[in-house]
């Protein structure tokens, strides 16, 4: 399609953008993609590009994925009924097997030769490799397996990626004392790797365009809040489902002293791109 932009209007936008690249150039941003984007073909390449041009304007771009659903279905192909227990996937060794095999194997490779097809250099990880990210298991839930707290991680691996120009693409997938698997939402991942970077934001792309005050009322969304208002809306019962790890995430990463959060819908493309580089904001941004 030809660019229905006039030359001047496609000039303002760049110059737009300076003083956001000015900020951020050298800065680490983590986001957090899953859902819907990572579903639908055309988004996805939107949601590659975006993060392909952060990385050749000298953002240090990591890449936290999700794959819930898709875990699912393969989960009901091998005959076994997805179990959640407050969010979170119970996870026997069989669906640990799964998990991975999903995850690490498919979903990560996926997205990886996405960003490399379209001219990034994208490299894929899971939280085993150089032992990124270490759990044990996740007790407070009663017995739901496999799934695991994040004990520590160890970023010094994306640290030597980013600086040699790489796009780090991380799965959930964690690994524990012995070697084990353990399987981590991959919100709380994002939040737990965003304060180990000290990264500058957090960026985590849902279904939705942000936080509701009042989920029935579209006209309700929260344009930005502090962290205790974000604690409350949990306390209040205002957010449920999987906004809550979402939230919890966020306001992991700004404790760990990350400056700012979003939540932002994947479902507008190009939505990383204005969240970044425009006056517009988009989202919920939760602040310190
Ligand atoms: N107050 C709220 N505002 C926005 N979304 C909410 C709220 N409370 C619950 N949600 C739910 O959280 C969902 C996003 O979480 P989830 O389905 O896990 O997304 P993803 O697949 O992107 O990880 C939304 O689709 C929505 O149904
Ligand atoms: C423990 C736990 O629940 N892990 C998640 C990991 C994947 C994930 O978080 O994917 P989304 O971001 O697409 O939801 C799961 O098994 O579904």
């Amino acid at each position: 399609m030809p660019n229905q932009k006039q030359p001047n209007q496609a000039a303002e936008v760049l110059i737009q953008a300076l003083p956001y690249i000015k900020q951020y150039s050298g800065k680490t941003i983590v986001i957090k993609y899953g859902g819907n984007a990572m579903i639908d073909e055309t988004l996805k390449a939107a949601v590659m590009q975006d993060i392909i041009l952060m990385r050749y304007v000298g953002i240090n771009a990591i890449l936290v994925h999700g794959g819930g659903p898709e875990i699912s279905d393969a989960m009901q192909r091998m005959g076994k009924e997805p179990a959640f227990v407050g969010g979170l996937r119970v996870t026997d060794a069989e669906t640990m097997e799964i998990v991975e095999m999903v995850l690490t194997g498919k979903t990560n490779k996926n997205i990886v030769a996405h960003l490399n097809k379209q001219g990034g250099q994208a490299v894929g990880l899971s939280g085993k490799d150089g032992n990124l990210i270490v759990a044990e298991r996740e007790t407070t839930k009663g017995d739901i397996g496999f799934v695991g707290r994040v004990v520590k991680i160890n970023p010094e691996l994306l640290h030597t990626l980013s600086a040699a120009g790489y796009i780090p693409v991380i799965s959930s997938v964690a690994i524990g004392a012995e070697g084990e698997s353990y399987n981590v939402n991959a919100d709380t991942v994002a939040g737990e790797l965003a304060a180990a970077l000290s990264a500058s934001k957090l960026i985590v792309m849902t279904d939705v365009e942000g936080i509701y005050q009042d989920f029935a009322d579209k006209d309700s969304l929260i344009s930005q809040m502090t962290v205790k208002d974000a604690r409350q809306l949990i306390t209040d019962g205002v957010v449920d489902k999987g906004m809550i790890p979402k939230i919890e995430s966020c306001v992991a990463a700004i404790a760990g002293g990350v400056e700012r959060a979003h939540i932002i819908d994947g479902r507008l493309p190009h939505a990383l791109l204005i969240e970044v580089f425009t006056d517009q904001g988009i989202g919920t941004m939760i602040r310190r």
